[in-house]
């Protein structure tokens, strides 16, 4: 007797897998409309027009309906203002913006206060019966899906102009935003990422954040201002089931213009002496000490000042410029270009001892920049090595054609680190790791170099005045000197300021308190940003956009 086939075996094992067995249920489940709970029969005294009419039962449970209602100022209509994506009137697809709301629960709508009607619903309990009247033109949805990084801060509760505050989403500069909705051109609906909720939120759309910023209002301690006072945007919170919003979208035209800060003063060195980094053979390019002394005078060097204008305008790093900025999820290719690593941090707290220790780990893989001077070289230095030799002629051409990611000027020579340097590095097959400053983050964060920034964070001064009772500062002289106690206040609060102004472009963030538990994390940062994909600007996946 010939026994079933390996594809009917195959067959019935499939159909005995228990998520097929459920599948299976569910289907007949649905097949059998046996659903719960069992929905009120439909009222009897359904007017002539029914067809105009919808009545729509929602069961309320622990989750916000999801929906915003406004009262038509001029005839006392009550409309449903905005469905929010994900909630429950949404996902019920029963509702939609701008349906006229007749009754609530069999009560009459029509003239009443909000308030009676939030009322209405608060009384309510298990199934809520809306009768609406549908828009008749249905906006077309031609939403598509949009990624976008915010680059500022944002709180509902600090903004009097939000329709309705419960149905705001707060959110903080780096976070990875999904806009779900852009029906309403000043306030989109939006999801953080990685979202547990179905429920989307209110955010300001770019256009309003802008204008928002140049008011400057919610950093600000909140005043109720006349003609605001009496928001009619009710908060359904004990059920959080319907929220009222009426449209309060005067705007103050009061302008505040938010001006950077400058991050820290360091002091002044005024001789240049440089050491070799010249280690086991390994020659490490990047670490010269007139190079590093350069860096920390860019608050006086001329040059720093002059290659942020010439890059950027101004506003190049400010939020101002674009509140949201889009990404894509980018994934590096195994036999793509490589990374390149970019560390930060407040002068001191030790970035470059930590990228010597990268490098050094692996210089096979791991490689910094060579820099550019216009200082003559030395007997036992080599053009190429430790420096690009160049003259200051051609050092300034480059400059004027933003060929530099950060330069500066020393004791009356020019110091920079090139875009070309760098890239000849990733070119060659290595991770390129160097150290910037924070006016150099537009520099590497293009299509061309897709930096990976990494931001080395102080510990507390507490903490580093035990950490670094070993450690030097790097001087003008031969000889470096300890820190003193009121440098790690210095680090820690310089620190501070930075991580406020440009958290949103940090990747990664290693707090610098063990040395060696810092080379470890950072280790394995670095192979994170190989090996795992991650939210860029989306013009670096689009080659023909420019960066
Ligand atoms: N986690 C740490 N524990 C102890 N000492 C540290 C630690 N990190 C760095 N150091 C030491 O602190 C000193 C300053 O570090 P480093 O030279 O790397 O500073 P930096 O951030 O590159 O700033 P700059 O270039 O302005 O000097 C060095 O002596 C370094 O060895």
């Amino acid at each position: 007797m010939v026994g079933p086939s390996p594809e009917a075996r195959e067959l019935y094992d499939l159909l005995r897998r228990p998520h097929i067995q459920a599948l299976l249920l569910s289907h007949d489940m649905v097949a059998q409309k046996d659903f719960d709970p069992v929905l009120p029969p439909l009222p009897e005294d359904l007017p002539e027009d029914e067809e105009a009419m919808r009545i729509v039962c929602l069961v309320k449970n622990n989750q916000p309906l999801g929906a915003t209602i406004r009262r038509d100022g001029a005839t006392g209509e009550i409309f449903i203002a905005r469905v929010i994506h994900g909630g429950l009137a949404e996902r019920s697809g029963l509702l939609r913006a701008g349906d006229r709301v007749v009754e609530v629960n069999g009560h009459p709508v029509f003239g009443l206060e909000p308030e009676q009607i939030i009322n209405i619903l608060a009384r309510s309990h298990g199934t809520i019966m809306f009768k609406v009247v549908p828009i008749t033109e249905r906006p077309v949805n031609n939403q598509t899906m949009l990624y976008v990084r915010a680059m500022a801060d944002y709180s509902p509760d600090q903004d009097p102009a939000i329709p309705c505050v419960d149905a705001g989403m707060a959110f903080h500069k780096g976070d990875v935003l999904e806009i779900v909705d852009q029906t309403d051109a000043l306030w989109w609906q939006a999801k953080k990422l990685p979202s547990t909720t179905l429920c989307a939120g209110l955010i300001p759309s770019t256009s309003l954040l802008k204008r928002k910023q140049k008011e400057f209002w919610w950093p600000q301690p909140f005043q109720a201002q006349a003609g605001l006072q009496n928001c009619d945007c009710f908060s359904y919170q004990l059920i959080s089931c319907l929220y009222l919003e009426e449209d309060l979208m005067a705007i103050d035209e009061k302008c505040v213009e938010t001006g950077e800060q400058p991050l820290f003063c360091v002091d002044a060195f005024k001789n240049e002496s440089d050491f070799s980094t010249n280690i086991e053979g390994v020659h490490l390019a990047g670490f010269r000490r007139s190079l590093r002394l350069c860096k920390r005078h860019k608050g006086q060097a001329s040059g720093y000042g002059q290659v942020c204008t010439a890059r950027c305008p101004s506003s190049c790093l400010s939020a101002q410029e674009n509140p949201y900025e889009e990404v894509a999820r980018y994934q590096r290719r195994k036999d793509g270009q490589q990374r390149l690593i970019a560390l930060i941090g407040p002068s001191g707290v030790g970035v470059n001892e930590l990228r010597r220790k990268l490098i050094e780990t692996d210089p096979k893989t791991y490689q910094g920049a060579v820099p550019h001077t216009t200082r003559p070289p030395k007997s036992y230095e080599e053009s190429g090595r430790e420096y690009h030799f160049v003259s200051r002629e051609l050092f300034e051409n480059m400059a004027y054609n933003n060929r530099f990611v950060e330069y500066g000027e020393y004791r009356g020579y020019l110091y920079g680190t090139s875009i070309d340097a760098i890239q000849q590095v990733l070119d060659s097959g290595k991770v390129c790791v160097v150290d910037i400053e924070p006016h150099g983050i537009p520099a590497v964060r293009t299509h061309d170099l897709k930096a990976y920034i990494i931001y080395i964070k102080p510990p507390p001064a507490d903490s580093m005045k035990l950490t670094r009772k070993n450690s030097q500062v790097i001087t003008n002289y031969y000889i470096n000197r300890p820190f003193k106690d009121e440098e790690f206040q210095e680090i820690e609060e310089a620190g501070r300021k930075m991580e406020s102004h440009f958290c949103q472009f940090f990747d990664q963030v290693i707090v610098n308190d063990s040395l060696q538990e810092s080379c470890d994390q950072l280790l394995t940062a670095v192979r994170k940003a190989e090996e795992e994909p991650r939210w860029v600007p989306a013009s670096w996946i689009r080659p023909m956009d420019k960066s």
